[in-house]
This record gives structure tokens, sequence and C-alpha cells, in this order.
């Protein structure tokens, strides 16, 4: 990695169309997502040469828009982290101040952005992922819907969570790429037509959601729950509180609402996370594609040896997701994680009933310094509080820069209920406007 922040983990050009909605547009892409005959590493050892054959859906409709792929970002190892420093090429920096993490593990696309070397890029989402790089690096980061934008192509780090985002400098921007990259895809069979899904609260706006962008937040109800402020650092709460007195001041209404079970969500999400991680990382076994051990032709040697290129965070969830799932603990982590889930979005659903988008801070505290978080696995779970929530309820989320503190940047988050993405892209470009 040359560039100044080292974002990219491959600078490769993949020239788009030459017109399009995105015509002259410069996207980054994170490099768990396919790009033909472009190097997709993952951040792994096990990865590090891997070419793969085809360009995953979003990747194409980017390019067909008239978009051009400038290379491929830096991430946390298989997306695992939130700091972008479990990569086998070594951290990212935060282009707001290059002692601090840029956040993960979507972390090389945040910073590609906000050091202006892509207008666009692409994260993918699990826990925070998209959220939490934009929310550190000061710039905005949606995750979609579960099933708003195809997963074809990506690599599967927890299938039932994950959703690919667009990163960019502004609501606008980041809402014109989601346009561009969502919709059904026949690859994908968890996608979905937004205004046709059941149980959805679907507002595609004519054009796209750019046009939601309008800052309108007149008669908007925004719902604050006092769980996800609690234990939040105290800079970062006052700021997040002065931009959503703000919205106030804009013509939005605020009350207060309770989501009890948000207590659960770390915990519930990385059990299910880590559990379909073990599944998921099974293919990595060196007679497929990607690194393979020499071995001495002993098959359970050569296998073992192949998943040393593992690195430790990797190796830790792929233990720790084998575990929740093994005959005995089933019950007693995995199905227990999993009516947690239900639990978080039964209490989503409610508060919904009252309130047209919920606020909290994104990130519970301010950048990392580099190497601070990286001995200390558990205090890393922990900063994805607040994030978590919304991939287990699989429910539209915005990272929206709400201002500073202490000269670093401070993300508002906004979730909306399923499907209206159009409504927490409305509440984010108000908090923009200011
Ligand atoms: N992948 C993500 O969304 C990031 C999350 N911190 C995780 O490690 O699982």
């Amino acid at each position: 990695m040359a560039d100044e922040y080292d974002a990219f983990i491959t600078e490769e050009t993949i020239e788009g169309d030459a017109e399009g909605r995105l015509a002259g547009t410069t996207v980054a892409v994170k490099d768990n997502i396919s790009t033909a005959g472009v190097r997709t590493t993952c951040g792994s050892e096990m990865l590090a040469d891997y070419v793969p054959p085809y360009s995953a859906t979003v990747v194409e409709r980017l390019t067909d828009a008239g978009a051009t792929i400038v290379g491929k970002t830096n991430m946390d190892e298989f997306g695992m982290g939130t700091t972008t420093e479990t990569s086998a090429f070594g951290p990212t920096r935060n282009p707001i101040d290059p002692e601090r993490v840029p956040g993960g593990s979507s972390g090389g696309s945040a910073a590609a952005v906000a050091a202006g070397e892509a207008d666009v890029a692409l994260g993918s989402d699990t826990g925070g992922s998209v959220r939490c790089p934009a929310a550190f690096c000061g710039v905005v980061g949606i995750k979609p819907t579960y099933g708003l934008v195809s997963r074809y192509g990506l690599v599967a780090y927890a299938n039932s969570l994950e959703q690919i985002g667009p990163i960019a400098g502004t609501v606008e921007e980041a809402a014109e790429a989601l346009s561009v990259i969502a919709g059904p895809d026949p690859n994908d069979g968890t996608t979905r037509d937004p205004t046709d899904a059941e149980d959805a609260d679907a507002t595609v706006p004519e054009g796209g959601y750019a046009a939601a962008a309008d800052g309108d937040v007149d008669g908007l109800t925004v719902g604050v729950p006092t769980e996800l402020f609690e234990g939040a650092d105290e800079r970062v709460v006052e700021t997040v509180e002065a931009a959503i007195a703000d919205l106030e001041a804009q013509g939005a209404e605020t009350i207060e609402v309770s989501l009890p079970s948000v207590e659960h969500a770390v915990q519930a999400y990385y059990v299910i996370a880590t559990s379909e991680a073990s599944s998921n990382l099974a293919r990595f076994d060196g007679v497929r594609y990607g690194h393979r051990a020499e071995g001495d032709g002993n098959w359970n040697e050569s296998f073992a040896e192949t998943r040393e290129a593992f690195g430790a965070e990797v190796k830790r969830r792929i233990l720790l997701g084998t575990y929740a799932l093994s005959a005995g603990y089933h019950d007693k982590y995995y199905a227990k994680a999993q009516d947690a889930r239900e639990w978080v979005r039964r209490d989503f659903d409610d508060a919904f009933e009252d309130v047209d988008v919920i606020a909290s801070p994104t990130m519970p505290v301010l950048p990392f310094e580099l190497g601070e978080s990286l001995d200390d696995p558990l205090r890393m779970y922990l900063a994805d509080a607040n994030t978590t929530p919304a991939n287990l309820a699989n429910l539209p989320a915005i990272s929206v820069p709400a201002g500073e503190a202490d000269g670093l940047p401070v993300g508002l988050q906004l979730v909306g209920p399923k499907f209206d993405e159009a409504t927490v892209i409305r509440a984010a470009s108000a908090v923009e406007d200011r």
C-alpha cells in the first residue's frame, strides 16, 4: 500500500461506460467485493493472490452507470474488526488524524473518501462496518435494508447480517450511489424490490434516493432511545444531542423511546456473526482457491497448515463460532442469540409505531489511537453497541457527521423502518444542512 493513508490494497482502474448517471465519478471498492481480473484479498494472506473470474453485481451496476473504479480498499481481515488493523496488509490511517484508526472494517473505503482519493466508496456492513468508519473519518455511510442491495460477489462473512453500502462526502452523493446499486438481482435470492416487499414501509422517490436529500424534516418524528446514549463518551453525547436539537429547530419533533433489548445486541451479534463465519470460512481449505500450504501429503496436516494463513482475530472468531454451534452448546448460545435478535426486531417495530426515525451516536467512542484496542478484543466488540441492532433487525441506517469533539469527527446514526431509506436520507440531509 503506497498511498498516503494506506487506504488502498490495489490501485488498479476499471473504466466504466462513457455515459450514465455516475459518469465522471470515481469509486473505491472494499477488497471483499469481487472485481473480475483484479485481485480481491479480503485483507487476508489466505486470498493475497486471488483474482476473481467475475465481478460483483454492485461493481457491474456502478461501471454500467459510468463510474470508474479506482482501486480496492484495505479492510479488517474478512471484515472482522472495528479499526482496519486486523488486515494482513497493515493498518490504514485516519486522514483527520493519522495517529488514529479510520474505524472498520471498511476503513480503507472511508479513508479514501475523506482524503479525496475517491468520490464514493463501497463498504460492507455486517455489524457497523460502513457506519463506523464513516463516523470516524467524518463522512457519510449508508447500511441499506437487508435485501435492498445484491450480495452476489461479496465474499461472505455473516450472510444473514450483511449488506453492501455506499460511503461518500455528502448524503446526496451516497444516496445517488445507493440508487445505482439497489434493486433485485436474480443472482441473490434474498434481494427484494422494495416496493413489493412484504411488511415494508418502502418509499422510493421518483428519480432515486438522492431526491430525498432535501433537508425537509418539518413534521418528522425522531425517536431518541436512552439506551443508545448510556455509556457513550460524554463528548460524543454532547455533539449528537446538539445535532438532534438542531433537527428540532428545523421542525422535527423528538420523543424519547425505549429499546430495552439493545443491551443484548452486541452479545447476540457476536454469537450469530461468528457462527455464520465459522461455516463460511470452512471453504478456505487450500483445495479450490486461495492460499495452499505445501504439506507432506497428509490431508489433515496440509489443511491445518493452510489455515495458519488466517490472522489471530479470524481464528478467534472461527473458534468462537464453532463452539457456539457445537452439539450441547447450540441451545445455550446460538438459539438464545436468535431469541435476542427477534426481541431487538420487535422493539424497533414497536418504536416505529410512534416515530419515523431513531437517532443516536453511531459510535459510543471517539476514534481509537492506532494500536489502542488491538490487545483488547472485548473493548473492540463493545464499540459496536449502537450499530449492531440495525443489522440484527435488518433495518436501514445511516451515519452522518454531527460535528467534532476535540477535533475528531462524531457521527450521528439514523435508523428507519424496513425499506424506508428515503426517510433516513431526508433526516440525515437536514443534519448535514445545519
Ligand atoms: N463487519 C462489521 O460490520 C464490523 C464488526 N465490528 C465486526 O467485526 O463484525
